[in-house]
């Protein structure tokens, strides 16, 4: 967390995280903290310890890492005198430097078979034993423990212990990716811009809209992390002024225009309209067009009905954010005032502002996720595992997996008009890693020539894997990539 102790953001969901915060601080149960990188999973934990009780005693956070299960045993329950030839006297571990107060565990699923036992009596028995000791010891902490991975599969594929896993998840916390809560993006944004500001000595005055809704477009893979990182990178480069589209990488500059056939479907109303996203406008136009996407480009810097991301909305929405800070000198924030679960006026006029833009990217992403980028994919899937089951081949594994990748990249493109980097936005991939995934069928793909169909070499061809045109499929989109912008 960077030493700061706040948790930005005026989403229903981050005001349920905020209330689940001050209610698990007052328990001493541990506590399982779930989401994607870059969540905030370990601002929360170090939050929920500041809220506590034991927040007079040390907050110990380790990361967890597969490999050297040895030195994380040493590390977290220390050894007796002896034990170690080179070092005769005893060392302590984490569990006992952590006594009063709390020890985060990040990425728990990363504990071998052993330390998962150990950590299991640590939290139902309060006891470990350290490395050559033969008395347990009792402790006094409270532990939190977080993932990115779930860890219920794991149970289910005998990689992570059952009953730890129902002794962590009876008090869990889950911080939803950054694109599922796209409202707290401005206040996140102007929060770092004014966290970097103090740390770089800077003096920039905010986002300007157009780079916020760019801003407000993207996917954010690495969620918070990553947009704390842009945010860092671009106070670095400036001095003053505001953060302007012209400040944003490539491809988050291009995001309103160049992603405007992301945000409508093929069969649907359009979701893209004249202010990049605020408003629905009617049956503008059902598939991609060049003239279209400039249309809406020309109509998305000339609109002057745009309400302007103001300075005031700005402030508010720090001046809020910094309301919601959890800060244990601060009185206003204590669970009796609760004041966090009401947004202040200020607030929701900012929040109204942005509640209309983030209706319309719901939508805009329901329609994504509703049309064929996803639906009928495992339809698709359906039938080739069931036409190798009729052949009594037996369902080949990385056949289906590499089919479902070949169809997910071919609707990509297929809805990018063939282009990569929009195809590799739309995928949350980089677009190198898509140019090789092309490459590497375009050596490997089957290839079908008498139909005339799909060509020799072409760089993405689609089958149904039995050798079988798909008649469903529309393999046109498909043939010739090799030579679409130098494959
Ligand atoms: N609600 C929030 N308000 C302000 N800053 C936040 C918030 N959530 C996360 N951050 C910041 O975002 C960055 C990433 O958060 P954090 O490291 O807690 O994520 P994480 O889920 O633990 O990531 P990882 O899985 O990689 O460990 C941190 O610098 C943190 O300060």
């Amino acid at each position: 967390m960077n030493g700061s102790y706040a948790l930005m953001g005026s989403s229903a969901i981050i005001r349920h995280v905020q209330h689940l915060v001050y209610k698990v601080a007052e328990s001493n149960s541990a506590i399982l903290i779930t989401g994607e990188p870059g969540t905030g999973k370990d601002a929360i934990a170090k939050i929920i310890h500041e809220r506590s009780q034991r927040n007079k005693f040390p907050f110990v956070p380790i990361k967890c890492s597969a490999g050297n299960e040895e030195l994380l045993e040493i590390e977290l329950f220390g050894y007796e005198s002896g034990y170690v030839p080179q070092s005769p006297q005893a060392r302590e571990g984490h569990f006992r430097q952590a006594e009063g107060g709390t020890l985060y565990l990040d990425e728990v699923s990363k504990l071998s078979d052993k330390l998962q036992l150990a950590l299991y009596r640590a939290i139902s028995d309060g006891i470990i034993r350290s490395l050559g000791g033969k008395a347990d010891i009792p402790i006094n902490i409270r532990i939190i423990c977080s993932t990115s991975v779930d860890l219920e599969q794991l149970v289910r594929r005998g990689l992570f212990r059952e009953e730890l896993f129902y002794k962590l998840s009876a008090t869990s916390i889950y911080l939803p990716p950054i694109r599922e809560r796209r409202e707290d993006i401005p206040i996140l944004a102007e929060f770092f811009v004014q966290k970097f500001n103090q740390i770089k000595a800077k003096k920039i005055i905010g986002i300007s809209h157009d780079a916020m809704n760019a801003l407000l477009q993207n996917t954010w893979a690495n969620n918070i992390q990553e947009l704390e990182n842009l945010i860092e990178r671009i106070v670095v480069l400036k001095n003053s002024g505001s953060i302007e589209i012209s400040d944003l990488p490539p491809r988050l500059r291009n995001f309103v225009t160049d992603n405007i056939d992301a945000f409508y479907d093929r069969t649907q109303q359009p979701i893209m309209n004249q202010n990049n996203i605020m408003q629905t406008t009617g049956n503008l136009y059902h598939s991609p067009t060049q003239s279209n996407i400039s249309q809406y480009a020309k109509l998305g810097s000339q609109n002057s009905q745009v309400p302007p991301y103001s300075q005031s909305q700005r402030e508010n929405a720090i001046l809020n954010g910094h309301n919601n800070h959890f800060n244990r000198n601060n009185q206003a924030n204590s669970p009796a005032n609760n004041n966090y679960t009401q947004a202040s006026q200020p607030q929701q006029n900012y929040n109204q502002t942005y509640s209309q833009a983030q209706n319309n990217l719901q939508n805009s992403n329901q329609s994504i996720s509703r049309n064929s980028m996803f639906d009928d994919i495992p339809s698709e899937i359906d039938q080739f595992i069931k036409k190798e089951i009729d052949l009594g081949s037996g369902i080949d594994f990385y056949r289906v997996v590499e089919e479902f990748e070949n169809r997910l990249i071919s609707e990509a493109l297929r809805r990018t008009n063939h282009n990569k980097n929009r195809a590799a936005q739309l995928l949350s991939m980089n677009r190198t890693t898509l140019v090789e995934k092309l490459k590497k069928r375009a050596t490997t793909s089957p290839i079908k020539s008498e139909t005339g169909r799909v060509k020799r070499n072409s760089a993405f061809t689609i089958f149904d894997g039995l050798g079988n045109d798909n008649p469903d499929f529309d393999t046109i989109d498909f043939v010739n990539l090799a030579t679409e912008e130098g494959v």
